[in-house]
Parts: structure tokens; sequence; C-alpha cells
């Protein structure tokens, strides 16, 4: 086991906006997305990343970072960074640019992450989840008044997941806005991956590629490219190992992250659905997902204001040979229920020696 390594697990911060300037919201709607690159350039100075990679759709922008992704949709923007980065920091030149070059105003924030690897390694705030709430409430607007702050558990060694939602309404929903209040989000974390796939996410010594053909090739080799079959993907391999990925669907994102070293191997996989899709939707993508990493641990987030997605997740993951070990729920504003699963692959140690 190293003593130290790359950090594999991410924070992630979400912020909506409002605004009614017709300059920005009107008929085209672009919204954040008209943030000139100089601006999103000096929020990821302060958090400590750069753009690697990007793409766009009718829908929104994305970009791949050296560390993780940032999404810009017209109303709402979602940075997730890994490492020793300092998210939070990027609030607020995100909401100077936005009041007073967009005339947008923040509506909603939610930061999450699961229990870091390496907790030593990281900077002020990140060395403990109270010291972060106390710089996000000092980061936000006193209209955010809502506010709500929790540690889910779960019966997972060295697993738990940190929420912090803040919000200017006094409701579990966003906006009231029925087509946010449809989707949900799904945040999974993936440790102890399997050896073998993991080798699959190393650059082939003198391979002559660079990142972007390099990342283009693991996307199709590992089979990530068949997890969203409908997705256009933006991808990069950094040398030696490492890779990332931006999926854009239409209105929807997904990402995929993967640090593939020994002995701190992680990756993860973020995507937004419908309560309206096919049920088996998401059992078919989280196979897949499975397929690609075979993880020993996975954590799975659901976040959704209407609807009991999660119960999907177990009756996914349980045939694969994954046994649920915790699930534990919660409110909170804006965001709607969170739920946080834990679950053991029933081959590996951790499942032979704890259950
Ligand atoms: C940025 S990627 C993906 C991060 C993501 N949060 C994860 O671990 O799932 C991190 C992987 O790329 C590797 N890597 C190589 N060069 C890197 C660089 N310049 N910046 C960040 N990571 C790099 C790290 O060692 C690690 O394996």
């Amino acid at each position: 086991m190293a003593v130290s390594g790359f950090e594999g697990f991410e924070k992630r911060l979400e912020l909506h906006f409002f605004g009614d300037d017709p300059k920005n919201m009107g008929t085209l709607g672009l919204g954040l997305r008209l943030l000139d690159f100089d601006s999103i350039q000096e929020v990821l100075d302060e958090v400590q990343c750069t753009v690697v990679s990007a793409v766009a759709n009718h829908y929104f922008d994305a970009y791949v970072l050296s560390e993780s992704s940032l999404f810009v949709y017209p109303t709402k923007i979602i940075i997730k960074t890994c490492g020793t980065t300092q998210l939070l920091k990027s609030i607020p030149p995100l909401l100077r640019h936005a009041s007073l070059d967009l005339g947008l105003t923040l509506s909603s924030c939610r930061y999450t992450r699961g229990n870091f690897i390496f907790p030593r390694a990281q900077p002020f705030p990140y060395t403990n989840f109270q010291n972060e709430v106390v710089y996000l409430e000092e980061s936000l607007p006193a209209a955010l008044c809502y506010r709500k702050a929790s540690v889910m558990p779960s019966k997972t060694p060295s697993h738990a997941w940190h929420v912090f939602s803040a919000s200017t309404q006094n409701t579990t929903c966003r906006f009231g806005d029925s087509d946010e209040d449809d989707f949900y989000t799904l945040e999974i974390c993936m440790t102890e991956l399997d050896r073998d796939l993991a080798r699959n996410f190393f650059r082939r010594p003198g391979d002559d590629k660079n990142g972007d053909s390099a990342g283009k090739e693991m996307t199709e080799l590992t089979g990530i490219s068949q997890i969203n079959p409908r997705a256009l993907i933006c991808d990069f391999a950094f040398d030696p190992c490492g890779y990332s990925m931006n999926g854009i669907d239409g209105d929807r994102h997904s990402t995929i992250h993967v640090t593939p070293e020994d002995g701190y191997s992680y990756a993860s996989f973020e995507c937004v659905g419908s309560v309206y899709d096919d049920r088996e939707d998401v059992v078919r993508m989280l196979k897949k997902v499975v397929q690609v990493f075979r993880p020993a641990t996975m954590s799975v987030s659901t976040t959704c204001e209407s609807h009991e997605v999660w119960t999907r997740v177990a009756g996914a993951l349980e045939p694969l040979g994954f046994k649920c070990r915790s699930c534990a729920a919660d409110e909170f504003p804006a965001a709607g229920t969170v739920v946080y699963q834990t679950f053991v692959d029933r081959r590996s140690n951790n499942y032979n020696n704890k259950s």
C-alpha cells in the first residue's frame, strides 16, 4: 500500500442561478455560457487546475480539466475537482462574474464529496468538513438562508458522503421548475479497481499518441464508449496513466475519471437521468460501468427531488455480485432527497473479512 498517492475522490460543487436580463437570458438563453474564457480561466486558476479538452452542444459546454470536469449550462455550473485542488475558491470569482458580467444571481448551491483516501494531504479547509462548511457559509450570499450540512454514514470502512446545500427557498425543490424536478443525479465512487482492468488506463510506452488520441483509444478499448452509445465523448489520457471523459447527450452530461495506480485505485462515474426514463436504462448502464472497472467497493449517491430512483440501483448491482452494505437518506434544501448506498463485491476480501 502506497504511503501517499494521487487523491482520486473529487469535491463537487453545483451552483444554480436566475436572472431576467434579456441580453443574457433572452432568445438565445445562453446565460452562464456567455462567460468568456478568460473568466473561466481566472476561476480555474483559483482552483489550481487547467482545461485540457472541451466540447459543447446546443444545451451546455463541457470541459475536461487537469483534475476532473467543469460543466456550464445557461443557469447551472458544476465543477468537480480531485487531487489537492481548492474547489471552494471558485465561488467568489464565479459569483462576481455571473453578477457583474451577466446579471445573474445565485439561487442554490450544493457541495458534495466522499471520504478522501489521503485526508492529511488536503489543504485547508478540506482537512475537516466543518471547516469546509464554515468556508461555504462565509462565501455564499445571505439570501441563501436555508442551509443544511450533513455527513451521511455507511457501514463500509472509510466511506461517508458529505453534503452541504443552501437555497434562497425553503423547499426541497430547486425552482419549482418541473423539468429540473424530473432529473436525478447519480454520483458513483469506486475503489480497489480490478488490477487487470485498471491497467487499461496506463499509456503504452512509445505509443506515439497525444492525450486526446490515447484517450480516444482507451474510451473504445475499455468499453466506456458503450456505457451510453448516444453520447458525444470528449476524452483525455494522462501520462503515464489516468483518464478523464465527459459525455454529452442532449441536455444531459456524464463524466468518468480514473486513477488506476495500484494501492489507491479509484474511478468515478456521474450522470443525470430523468425519472421518466425506462427503468432498465440504469440497470444497463450500471452493468457496463461494473464491467469496465469491477471495483471491490462502490458508493452510489442518488439526488432526486421527486422519485425513488435509488431503488433501481440496488436492483441493478445485486445481480452483478454486489451486496448492499448500507443505505442512508436525507433531505436537503434545493437538492431534494439524497440517498447514499454502499456496495461490496461479494468476491472481494472486503466482503469476506467484514460480512
Ligand atoms: C486527472 S485524472 C482523474 C482524476 C479523478 N478524480 C479520478 O481519480 O477518478 C487523475 C489520474 O491522472 C494521473 N495524472 C497524470 N498526470 C496528471 C496531471 N498532470 N494532472 C492530474 N493527474 C494526472 C494521476 O496520477 C491519476 O492517476
